[in-house]
């Protein structure tokens, strides 16, 4: 996946506001990517756009391994769809609402924070459940994987409430995985769990890349939970400012610490003004999360 210069403005005239600054990034296939970067820097944005949630300004979104009708390995072709060394690829931003919906569905899974499984079916019924809403009966073989890979074998008959919350969560990664999507965005897919659950989640969540081969893309707060990746961006601004490979969790504190002292320092010398009034540094600086030692182990 690619995003070409970018742009999101969001509102008009005094409320216009520049969350994406003519970004320009690729993500390899088979790699696990984290997204950093201090409250309102423009995370959020990145992925709804990437994924098609929200439209862009300006700027294209290309998606690798599917063509328009949002099918892997499709061989239709169309204005919105090319090839590229041979990889067909579709721009996303050139797609039908009826397009993005079939794509999102076909191409690219999804991971929240809060699971979002459905409570009155049990974790077998919510992972399939993408396909039974298509009327597509499961690959077995991948399914039965999918359990293996993710620690759920001897659960798959409890229904969500009767499972912890990291189980759950896993519950929620192989529903993202069970179509075979082309990517998988994961938004503080920690965000809800305790140290243990968070380390327990970030090693299958990187086993999946590992051994399934899939591409994932992941927002978080969390410079350990940014250490389980190949590669963490940090987002500053609507642009990113570092793009560190095998970032370990000391390496993204240090990044987002300078991130907060940046946010801090114009608030500071604000507050040292003729007045003699004290320089103000915020209570509760961005990212005071990312300050933290690491609490669970890789
Ligand atoms: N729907 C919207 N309408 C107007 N402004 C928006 C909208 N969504 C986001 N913004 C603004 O765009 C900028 C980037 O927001 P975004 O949510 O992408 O940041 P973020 O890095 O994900 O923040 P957080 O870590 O707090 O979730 C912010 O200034 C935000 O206020």
């Amino acid at each position: 996946m690619q995003a070409v210069s970018l742009v999101k403005d969001y509102g008009r005239g005094e409320n216009l506001v520049h969350a994406l600054r003519g970004v320009d990034v690729a993500f390899q296939r088979g790699r696990f990517t984290a997204i950093m970067g201090p409250s309102g820097s423009g995370k959020s944005t990145l992925m709804h756009t990437l994924a098609g949630l929200d439209s862009a300004t300006s700027g294209r979104v290309l998606l690798y391994g599917v063509g328009a009708d949002g099918q892997s390995g499709s061989h239709k072709r169309s204005a919105q769809s090319g090839s590229s060394d041979g990889h067909a690829f579709v721009d996303l931003t050139k797609l039908n609402d009826n397009q993005l919906t079939l794509l999102r569905r076909h191409s690219i899974g999804f991971i929240f924070q809060s699971f979002n499984l459905l409570p009155m079916f049990t974790a077998e019924q919510n992972i399939v459940m993408p396909l039974t809403l298509e009327g597509v009966k499961p690959d077995r073989a991948w399914f039965d994987l999918l359990i293996s890979t993710l620690g759920l074998q001897g659960r798959t008959n409890h229904r969500p409430s009767e499972l912890s919350g990291g189980q759950q969560q896993r519950v929620a990664i192989a529903r993202a995985l069970i179509t075979k999507p082309a990517i998988v965005f994961a938004d503080e897919p920690t965000g809800n769990l305790d140290s243990v659950s968070s380390a327990e989640v970030l090693s299958f969540l990187k086993r999946s890349v590992r051994e399934l081969g899939q591409t994932v893309i992941m927002v978080t707060h969390d410079a350990v939970a940014a250490s389980y990746a190949d590669r963490a961006l940090v987002f500053a601004d609507g642009r990113i400012v570092a793009d560190e490979n095998n970032p370990s969790a000391e390496r993204m504190s240090e990044l987002m610490t300078r991130q907060a002292e940046q946010v801090a320092l114009p608030i500071a010398s604000m507050g040292s003004d003729e007045q003699g009034s004290q320089a103000r540094v915020p209570d509760d600086p961005p990212f005071a999360d990312a300050k933290r030692p690491a609490q669970h182990a890789r």
